[in-house]
């Protein structure tokens, strides 16, 4: 997408958001792959659309007063950025890492929107979030964080207008504090929020859904090459819902899972990790402090490195923004690596794409990767409104049906690159939905 139009918007837009690098990351990556139908250009910039659709309807911004196990009042910054409801129900998650900022929250808005609308699934775009650090909290000050957080943001929340769920440091503990304050705020009990228990309006695989797609989807990209995940090697960073999701079901279909990593180090195990320890990492409610698992003989821990210098057939980054650098993407390619997907959202830099591109990697974007989760949300938000819960099986099935759906409308936009693929399909749903119903 290369007019004048796009050229003098995009430097607009730099411009007034210098102070926010993230958001304009992700724009930059949405130009520079995206193609918009002809037949659509002369009305899209007629009626300034990209304009609409680059830029959030609205950013929420609000104190968080809580009081910590001492007694002393904290005040941490809430944000709820509505990114587009022209689809659908504004919907995303919402993350508590110090790191949080207006620009961080915004990328990931901009990217769950386009994201949700690649799904084909009625919904729209939406991030939140705290600069809040977990780490080091008891499990009364989290309770406490959540309800204050709760207070400010159930104005602006609800089944059909806003729905968020979980994302880094927001999980089914988290989700459900919310919940509960959101319920006792409103008395009403409605699917507000996805990713509840299943024991309170959750749905079966919701909490695996997003690393389970994440191999559904290599899978579908795999067999369209006439290759399937039979012992092939997967390098995976992070060691979260989504890493270890991904991983337990990469063992399941036969593939070599050689790596998990946090913010310290990696872990690899040169064989292959077991089923077993997934399984136990997956059962713990902390966070697993991975250097404990090394046993010194052929899993080991290596600190302040990247699994990225490891040998292997598939690089899955897993974690947060950013993690893979053009430093990490030269070794990857230098090491022969056949495929790269984005397990979390942005985890590449720009540089680091353009390096994939250039040396003929398959790079297979986030939107389309890690989107079963919000897709499963969605399908959350379903048995919620009709009062009618559906079985692990056949949410699992939907899972699968959905990456299926994703990865065509990737090929059947693009068929030679599914970044310009997923960024396309997502882009013309959008823009067509702005022209038909006005400014
Ligand atoms: N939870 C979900 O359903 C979805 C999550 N995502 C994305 O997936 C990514 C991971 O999210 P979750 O697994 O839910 O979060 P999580 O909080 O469960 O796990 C995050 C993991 O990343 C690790 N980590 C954080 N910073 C790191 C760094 N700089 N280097 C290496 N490891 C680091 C943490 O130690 C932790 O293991 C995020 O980008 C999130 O936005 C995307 C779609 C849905
Ligand atoms: O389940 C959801 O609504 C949002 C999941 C999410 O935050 C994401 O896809 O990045």
């Amino acid at each position: 997408m290369q007019s004048n139009y796009v050229k003098k918007l995009v430097s607009k837009l730099s411009d007034t958001f210098a102070e926010q690098p993230e958001y304009l990351q992700a724009i930059e990556e949405l130009i520079a792959f995206s193609e918009l139908d002809p037949a659509l250009a002369e009305s899209c910039e007629q009626y300034n659309v990209l304009a609409r659709i680059l830029q959030p309807d609205r950013v929420i911004s609000f104190n968080v007063v809580w009081q910590n196990d001492q007694g002393e009042v904290q005040v941490n910054r809430g944000w709820r950025v509505q990114h587009s409801n022209l689809i659908g129900p504004y919907k995303g998650g919402l993350r508590f890492h110090p790191d949080v900022n207006e620009s961080v929250l915004k990328f990931l808005a901009l990217e769950q929107t386009f994201k949700n609308a690649l799904t084909g699934l009625p919904i729209g775009g939406a991030k939140g979030g705290a600069n809040f650090d977990p780490k080091g909290k008891s499990t009364n000050e989290i309770m406490r964080f959540c309800q204050a957080f709760m207070g400010e943001l159930y104005r602006y929340i609800g089944p059909n207008t806003d729905i968020p769920a979980g994302d880094i440091n927001v999980g089914p503990r988290e989700i459900g504090y919310l919940f509960g304050a959101y319920r006792r705020i409103k008395n009403k009990f409605s699917g507000a929020l996805t990713g509840k228990d299943v024991g309170f309006g959750g749905s079966h695989v919701r909490i695996e859904s997003t690393g389970f797609g994440v191999i559904y989807f290599v899978e579908e990209v795999l067999a369209d090459k006439e290759q399937s995940l039979d012992n092939l090697t997967l390098i995976l960073s992070g060691a979260g819902n989504v890493a270890l999701n991904t991983a337990k079901k990469a063992i399941e279909q036969g593939a070599k899972v050689l790596t998990l990593s946090n913010s310290s180090g990696y872990l690899l195990a040169t064989k292959g990790l077991r089923a077993a320890l997934i399984d136990e990492l997956l059962a713990q409610k902390a966070k697993p402090d991975l250097s404990q698992i090394a046993n010194g003989a052929d899993i080991k821990w290596y600190s302040d490195k990247k699994p990225w210098e490891v040998d292997a057939d598939i690089a899955i980054p897993c974690a947060t923004q950013n993690e893979l650098d053009i430093n990490d993407a030269k070794k990857l390619v230098k090491n022969g690596v056949l495929f790269v997907f984005e397990g979390a959202n942005m985890p590449c830099t720009s540089e680091a794409i353009h390096y994939f591109k250039k040396h003929k990697i398959s790079f297979l974007p986030a939107k389309a990767v890690n989107a079963g989760g919000v897709a499963m949300s969605t399908f959350e938000m379903g048995q919620n409104a009709n009062f009618y819960p559906e079985s692990f099986e056949k949410m699992d099935e939907k899972l699968a049906l959905t990456m299926k759906k994703i990865h065509q409308h990737c090929v059947q936009t693009n068929t030679q690159n599914y970044l310009v693929g997923a960024n396309s399909f997502a882009l013309n749903r959008l823009v067509k939905a702005a022209l038909a119903q006005g400014i």
